[in-house]
């Protein structure tokens, strides 16, 4: 479609001009693609290398024996059943279900490893990232940023965690008069306001107090009263370390005087927040908008030491009237800075993540300021979401390991990581619909009021930021207009400009919708690439409670599957008829994103209903001898599962832990809350029921009534059991397998002829295979007993006694 402002009819000409689109380029980048900011930097400041050790090329070979050992096995199992169900065919199955089964089964397979290719192809060309920061010393050649932060319920969304966001960004170590922090309240909430306006005051003393002692992190609640999970230890020694000598007992006494203003601020907040717990504080949905600078982007402190801008902005809100979201708020930021600071680039942060390494803002704009390879064509850099708070065990793979240490490296090497929402960098430009700079016809028209709405000043901010130009000015009155509920009517907002509307995974829409324009992207690990035992970029909070985690992954994977369903599908999507934008492995982990779900269906057909017919059905009617060749296949295929799974962790630096609980809980949400999430968009296609955004809550629920011999301790969420419909699936999958290994067990004890089914062993293998994967889902619910049971000891015995067993029938049946 359009692009704003630019001819479009030569675009596709332009792009088959541009035959190799994504190979790696050594021509002179577009002088566009320069920000002038930065001419005199010493280069490169960002260093990418490809991973290329032996391991990686091992990994890559294994890849592909796996695909051989499917391409071979689905042959064979194909022709087998074509076999087996064909009537004529005095061996085979000839009752109707038993041969419905068959196929399903066959369906399922094909699904699997379809699903593990798309996961594993864009793996297999990893880098790693490097920035220069000392060579943006120079505090002129570094550009501005705005910084987005959006809040939505002031309930789960605690203001005083907020607060220390906003701290932690105006302490950042940036140029105070190139940073604006935007906060957006989608609650309309007073105290969340007055939490701001707190955090204003009380940053007059943080701010010079972080930069003068070089204090890390610069969160004032984790600074001070961090539980230490990623080491207080380490930020003792940094401290010390640093002050070696005179400046050490300052610190001391500065220290004491800030925590003393910080515990009064924190005081203050809380009276706020239990002010508005009185009735008369309802929030409503309905309000009119409001932008207040809190603290002005050129205002001077008492202390005469400048503070970053800081601004409040509540949109306005009508019922009746959708909002969009998360991506409506972004939005309304979007423009309501245009007409303030207009910053050329920006970092979007949700309201528990902040900024961890005062470094990090720096760290950013390095991509956006380089003009090396991806020169100017960089739309936005992802950093990874790290957590605090979560169980040392990450019992339900809250890190996602495997996604940020793995799938991203590998989409970094080829033209983009996806976009997946907190602590990612944004180019203003790419916001804008405009194409990158290589895409770019040479011809820049005037901004187009259907698109972007009719704000004169904000088209102007426009113009200017696509032209390179800089532009702002203080259009608070404007900016109120802007965030109005009614600015976007008729517009191409949500659609081609800014975040995307019609998901509730906004993130990954958004970023599809640059790349398949031809930008780029990046990832940044900042606490890998500066080293062992260096902080993380940003940190933020996770749901560790089983119920949250899944409300969590029900909303991802719904919004995925909006997204399938949308104009922004992965196989159908185009930018002007230019299909050779986005890199094909690119668009398979963008389908991968996007059809992940659907497993659910083929899973639960595995882990419910197959295991289930014979415990049911009573016989083994079923039951097929499994053939030696059919045994030689599963084996093979588990055999180089289990070694690309090894080979990823080695090159990749995820530990084998990590990886096995990702497994894990890949299991327990597919069996559940993809199958709701299917069930969702099912839903929303068939009679338009939209799917609602579950917030997730960032604070701990009020801990039940701690058993005897367990206290409350720190994890106390892993332990709250709070029953969901999404559960259902899963248990009951749990519950068969476990019956149908305890049936086994039982007609093992009891028959010897059922001694010699070899067809029963590798049923039980299986149900062994679910109920191991399914362990962390049965800890969840038993809740707070899981600490006093130790079921661990009782699988224990199951899982030995059977592998005796196991082996005992293997013997006898070749003896046989
Ligand atoms: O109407 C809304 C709803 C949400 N939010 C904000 O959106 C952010 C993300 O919400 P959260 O409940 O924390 O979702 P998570 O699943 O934890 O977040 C991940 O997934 C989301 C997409 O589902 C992305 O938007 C996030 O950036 C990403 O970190 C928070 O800052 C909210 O305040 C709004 O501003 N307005
Ligand atoms: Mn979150």
């Amino acid at each position: 479609m359009l692009s704003a402002g630019f001819a479009t009819e030569s675009l596709p000409a332009a792009c088959l001009a541009k035959k190799d689109a994504y190979a790696v380029r050594d021509e002179e980048a577009s002088p566009e693609a320069e920000t002038k900011l930065a001419a005199g930097v010493e280069r490169p400041l960002v260093q990418t290398t490809r991973i290329t050790t032996t391991i990686i090329k091992l990994y890559r070979f294994m890849i592909f024996v796996r695909i051989g050992i499917f391409v071979l096995f689905f042959k064979w199992r194909i022709t087998n059943a074509a076999r087996m169900i064909s009537p004529t065919d005095a061996g085979g199955i000839t009752t109707k279900p038993a041969a419905a089964i068959w196929t399903a089964s066959i369906a399922g397979e094909l699904w699997f490893a379809f699903m593990w290719t798309l996961d594993q192809l864009p793996k297999m060309f990893p880098v790693r990232r490097a920035v220069n920061i000392a060579a943006l010393d120079d505090d002129s050649l570094l550009p501005a940023i705005d910084v987005f932060v959006t809040t939505a319920d002031p309930d789960k969304e605690p203001p005083l965690a907020t607060a220390n966001t906003v701290l932690s960004i105006l302490a950042a170590d940036y140029p105070a008069h190139k940073v604006t922090c935007y906060i957006s309240d989608d609650a309309g909430a007073e105290v969340t306001r007055e939490a701001i306006a707190e955090a204003a005051r009380f940053a007059a003393m943080w701010v010079p107090f972080c930069r003068k002692h070089g204090v890390e992190p610069r969160n004032p609640e984790v600074y001070f009263n961090g539980d230490g999970g990623e080491g207080s230890k380490e930020r003792k020694v940094v401290t010390r370390g640093r002050y070696n000598g005179i400046a050490w007992p300052e610190l001391v006494r500065d220290r004491r005087r800030v925590r003393r203003e910080y515990e009064e601020m924190r005081l203050r907040i809380d009276a706020v927040v239990r002010r508005r717990r009185r009735p008369g504080h309802a929030t409503t949905d309905d309000y009119a908008g409001v932008v207040q600078v809190v603290i002005s982007p050129d205002g001077v402190t008492a202390v005469d030491e400048r503070l970053p801008g800081l601004i409040y902005v509540r949109r306005e809100k009508r019922r009746g009237r959708t909002h969009h979201r998360k991506a409506g708020a972004m939005n309304a930021l979007l423009r309501a800075s245009a007409v303030i600071s207009n910053a050329p680039f920006i970092l979007n942060l949700d309201c528990d993540h902040y900024v961890n390494n005062s470094l990090a803002l720096r760290a950013g704009v390095c991509f956006f300021v380089e003009r090396g390879e991806d020169g100017g064509e960089v739309a936005f850099v992802q950093f990874p979401q790290r957590f605090d708070g979560v169980d040392p065990c990450d019992r339900y793979a809250n890190h996602n390991r495997v996604f940020f240490d793995c799938t991203e490296l590998g989409l970094d090497g080829l033209q983009g990581p996806i976009y997946v929402g907190t602590g990612c960098f944004f180019r203003r430009a790419a916001l804008y619909a405009a194409d990158p700079p290589r895409w770019r016809p040479p011809l820049a028209t005037a901004v187009e009021s259907a698109m972007f709405g009719t704000s004169v000043p904000f088209l102007a901010s426009v113009q200017a930021t696509l032209n390179n130009k800089e532009g702002g000015g203080d259009a608070v009155d404007e900016a109120i207009a802007l965030v109005s509920s009614g600015y976007e009517d008729g517009t191409a907002w949500g659609v081609e400009i800014g975040w995307m509307y019609g998901t509730v995974t906004e993130d990954v829409a958004t970023g599809f919708s640059m790349h398949r324009r031809g930008w780029r992207s990046a990832y940044f690990d900042l606490a890998f690439a500066a080293g062992a035992g260096s902080r993380d970029a940003f940190r933020g909070t996770a749901p560790i409670n089983l119920t949250d985690r899944l409300h969590q992954v029900l909303r991802w994977a719904a919004g995925s599957l909006e997204i399938f369903f949308s104009r922004n599908n992965a196989l159908l999507a185009t930018a002007s008829g230019c299909r050779r934008r986005l890199h094909p492995l690119q668009r398979a982990a963008y389908l991968n994103t996007t059809v992940y779900p659907f497993t659910s269906l083929f899973l639960i057909a595995y882990l419910l209903f197959f295991p289930a017919i014979p415990l049911a059905a009573g016989a083994a009617a079923f039951d097929m001898p499994p053939t030696a060749t059919y045994v030689g296949f599963l084996v093979a295929l588990m055999l180089t599962l289990a070694a690309v799974a090894v080979l990823e962790t080695r090159w990749s630096g995820v530990t084998i832990t990590d990886w096995w609980r990702n497994e894990q809980f890949w299991m327990v949400s597919a069996s559940g809350a993809y199958l709701a999430a299917v069930t969702h968009v099912a839903l929303k296609l068939a009679a338009g029921k939209e799917v609602s955004f579950n917030l997730t809550s960032k604070r701990p629920a009020p801990a039940a009534k701690p058993p005897l011999g367990a206290g409350a301790g720190r994890y106390a969420e892993l332990y709250a059991v709070r029953w969901t419909a999404l559960m259902v699936p899963t248990s009951a999958a749990l519950a068969v397998n476990v019956a149908s290994m305890a049936s086994a067990w039982m007609s093992m004890s009891m028959s010897t002829a059922w001694d010699c089914s070899p067809a029963a062993a590798v049923r039980v293998v299986f149900n062994l295979w679910v109920v191991v994967h399914l362990y962390p889902f049965a800890l969840g619910l038993m809740g707070r007993r899981s600490k006093v049971l130790s079921p661990i000891l009782f699988l224990f015995c199951v899982v030995a006694y059977l592998a005796i067993r196991f082996l005992y029938l293997l013997l006898q049946f070749h003896a046989a």
